[in-house]
């Protein structure tokens, strides 16, 4: 049995995970049980979570997903995965009109990936927003980072964003493809053989992660630190990669991994999810500023919409 404590201060999560073994197994290593241990500073709550978490009824919180805009890497059809390239000036106009898009929808918390696409579109979307909240990269890699970005006005800190960046987030590994033109590589080794490394759930490309991989750790995240925050009420963005996103879609709407295949995401698309009951459920993406699309209002975003606007007026 193994124990470990991990902890995310920006997401007020403290947690001691305790790994322990499935007895009976024929693989007594090879399956493993999670129990963790949640203290949410924010709320001054302890929660034990095992397998299950009971469900508040009256909460509801909305789940945004958001695949980064157009990189340069995109725009030269290159595999990119885990390299770390900037968006073209495409990719800025796409998180902006993202923005506008989700201007009306309530975040609290954002999570991004560790790359700089996935970060300027999250940045570049919230300048759109109409509670004009700023959104801060939490900087917890040592104590002294911590230290040195803290901020010291609960009146600020109230009209602040936490951005929480991490690496389970990042883009498929894309192993020995990374930099290769897609195209080329179609030519070089077949169309099918590179459909087959670019869509499979469980093919990796050469020496790289297939679907499955990137979905053991951006789901495992998801699971452990987002999940409990939209569980306790907040609105949460995710902006990541085409494959970290297909993964969490993959959870979320219990895609099998047949039908996963053909789950397609453009970018600087965001899709709205909302949380409530114990459930998640898909509510597509809002169309634009003023029209947040026929399925995507619930009464609860209604009454923040009219909010906002009555603030503003
Ligand atoms: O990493 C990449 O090249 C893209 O962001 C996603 O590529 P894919 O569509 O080949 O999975």
């Amino acid at each position: 049995m193994a124990a470990t404590f991990f902890h995310q201060p920006a997401a007020g999560l403290y947690g001691l995970g305790i790994d322990v073994p499935s007895f009976g197994s024929s693989r007594i290593f090879g399956k493993l049980l999670s129990t963790r241990l949640f203290f949410n500073s924010s709320h001054h709550k302890l929660h034990l979570v095992l397998a299950s978490i009971s469900h508040d009824s009256s909460i509801e919180s909305t789940l945004i997903l958001i695949r980064h805009g157009e990189s340069m890497w995109n725009e030269k059809n290159l595999f990119t995965g885990c390299c770390d390239v900037p968006l073209t000036s495409r990719g800025v106009e796409e998180a902006i009109v993202a923005g506008k898009r989700i201007s009306y929808i309530p975040v609290d918390l954002i999570f991004t990936s560790g790359l700089i696409r996935a970060k300027m579109t999250a940045m570049l979307a919230m300048t759109q927003h109409h509670e004009n909240k700023v959104p801060i990269i939490v900087h917890d890699e040592s104590e002294q980072a911590t230290l040195w970005s803290g901020v010291y006005s609960e009146k600020t800190t109230k009209q602040s964003i936490p951005v929480i960046t991490t690496w389970q987030l990042n883009e498929r590994m894309y192993g020995d493809l990374q930099g290769l033109n897609k195209k080329e590589t179609a030519e070089k080794y077949g169309k099918e053989q590179v459909h087959e490394w670019r869509r499979s759930y469980d093919i990796s490309p050469p020496n790289g992660e297939s679907l499955e991989m990137c979905s053991r750790r951006a789901v495992a995240y998801f699971k452990d630190f987002i999940e409990p925050q939209l569980k306790s009420g907040k609105h949460v963005m995710v902006a990541a990669h085409a494959n970290s996103l297909r993964s969490i879609i993959m959870y979320l709407d219990r895609l099998t991994s047949q039908e996963v295949t053909s789950l397609e995401l453009s970018t600087g698309i965001p899709l709205l999810y909302i949380y409530k009951e114990g459930k998640f459920s898909s509510r597509g993406s809002p169309v634009g500023p003023t029209e947040a699309g026929v399925y995507a209002y619930t009464q609860n975003l209604a009454i923040y919409r009219q909010q906002l606007d009555e603030m503003s007026h």
